[in-house]
C-alpha cells in the first residue's frame, strides 16, 4: 500500500467516525486520486472530553475539551485535517489553524425522546428529563418549570440506552447526530426552533487545517458549502461577542431564504427564569456583522 495523501484526525466516537467517513467520501468524490484505497487515512485521537464524562468538569474546563489533542496533532503535522462537530469547536482557534470548509449542514433542530411517547408539553409534572447541556436544561425549565432536569452523561447510544432503562422519562439529542448514526427513527418528536433554539452551529461539520498548508487547503476548499459557512459565521459571531462576558447558556440559529439571512439568538439563565432573545435580518455576506451586533445587544 502507498502512503496516504491525506490524514484525517478525529475523535473515536461513533458520531465522530461517521463524520470523518462522510468527509473522506466527499474528498474521494471530488478528487480521483483521493478515491484510491488508502489515499485518505483516518487517525483516531483520544481527547480530554472523551476521558472526562463529568458535566461539572466539562464546564470547568470550558470549551476545547473535544478539540485540543486533535489540534495538537494538526500543529505537529501528524494529521492534515481535522473533522469536528462545529458545535464543539471553541470560538477562538489556536494560532495557525483555521476552519477551511463547512460541509452542507444537517438539520439543526433538537430531537425529543420520551419513554411514554408524550411531547414536551404533555409530560406529567415532576417527570425527569436527562441532559448534559445547560442550554437544553434552561430551555426545558423555561417552558416547563415543573419538570426535573438530571445531568446525563455518555454518547448518543449510551443516553438512549439509559432512557430505555428508565433512568429518565425523556431526553433530547441533536437530530443531526441521530441522522448520521441512522437512529432518527427512534425519536418521539422534533422540537421547533421557537421552542428549543439550537446550539450555535448545531448540525454543521467543520474541517480544520493549518493556514499555511496550501495543498490540503486546496483539497478541502472544494467541499465548502457557502450557505452553511454564512449561517455558522453569523451564529459563531454571537458567541464571539458574548465570550468572556457571559457564562450563561447561548443558543443561536441562522437561516437563509430568498437571499436574506435571519438570525435568532438567545441567552438564558441555566434555571430558565430569565432570558434575552433577539432577531436580526440582513445579507448572508454580512453574516459575521449581524451576529456580532446580535451578541452585543
Ligand atoms: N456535545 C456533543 C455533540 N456534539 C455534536 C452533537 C450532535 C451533532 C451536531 O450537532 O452536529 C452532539 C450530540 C448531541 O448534542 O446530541
Amino acid at each position: 500500500m502507498t502512503s496516504p495523501l491525506l490524514k484525517i484526525g478525529t475523535r473515536g466516537s461513533p458520531l465522530a467516525l461517521a463524520q470523518a467517513h462522510e468527509t473522506r467520501d466527499r474528498l474521494a468524490a471530488a478528487f480521483p486520486e483521493l478515491a484510491a484505497e488508502g489515499a485518505v487515512e483516518i487517525v483516531v485521537i483520544k481527547t480530554t472530553g472523551d476521558r472526562i464524562q463529568d458535566r461539572t468538569l466539562m464546564e470547568a474546563g470550558g470549551k476545547g475539551l473535544f478539540t485540543k489533542e486533535i489540534e495538537e496533532a494538526l500543529l505537529d503535522g501528524s494529521v492534515d485535517l481535522a473533522v469536528h462537530s462545529m458545535k464543539d469547536v471553541p470560538t477562538w482557534l489556536p494560532q495557525g489553524l483555521h476552519i477551511s470548509a463547512l460541509l452542507p449542514r444537517e438539520d439543526p433542530r433538537d430531537a425529543w425522546f420520551c419513554r411514554h411517547g408524550c411531547g414536551l408539553d404533555e409530560l406529567p409534572a415532576g417527570s425527569v428529563v436527562g441532559t448534559a447541556s445547560l442550554r437544553r436544561q434552561a430551555l426545558i425549565l423555561m417552558r416547563r418549570p415543573d419538570l426535573k432536569v438530571l445531568a446525563f452523561r455518555g454518547n448518543v447510544q449510551t443516553r438512549l440506552r439509559k432512557l430505555g432503562e428508565g433512568v429518565v422519562d425523556a431526553t433530547l439529542l441533536a437530530l443531526a447526530g441521530l441522522r448520521r448514526l441512522g437512529l432518527a427513527d427512534k425519536l418521539t418528536a422534533v422540537l421547533e426552533p421557537h421552542q428549543m433554539l439550537p446550539a450555535v452551529a448545531q448540525g454543521a461539520i467543520g474541517i480544520e487545517t493549518r493556514m499555511d498548508d496550501a495543498r490540503t487547503n486546496a483539497y478541502v476548499a472544494a467541499l465548502n458549502c457557502g450557505e452553511t459557512a454564512a449561517r455558522v459565521a453569523a451564529e459563531r459571531a454571537v458567541l464571539a461577542a458574548l465570550d468572556g462576558s457571559c457564562r450563561t447558556p447561548i443558543a443561536a440559529l441562522a437561516t437563509i431564504a430568498d437571499g436574506s439571512l435571519s438570525l435568532s439568538a438567545l441567552v438564558i439563565r441555566p434555571d430558565g427564569t430569565e432570558w434575552y432573545r433577539t432577531e436580526r435580518i440582513g445579507l448572508p455576506e454580512e453574516a459575521a456583522l449581524l451576529g456580532a451586533a446580535a451578541g452585543r445587544s
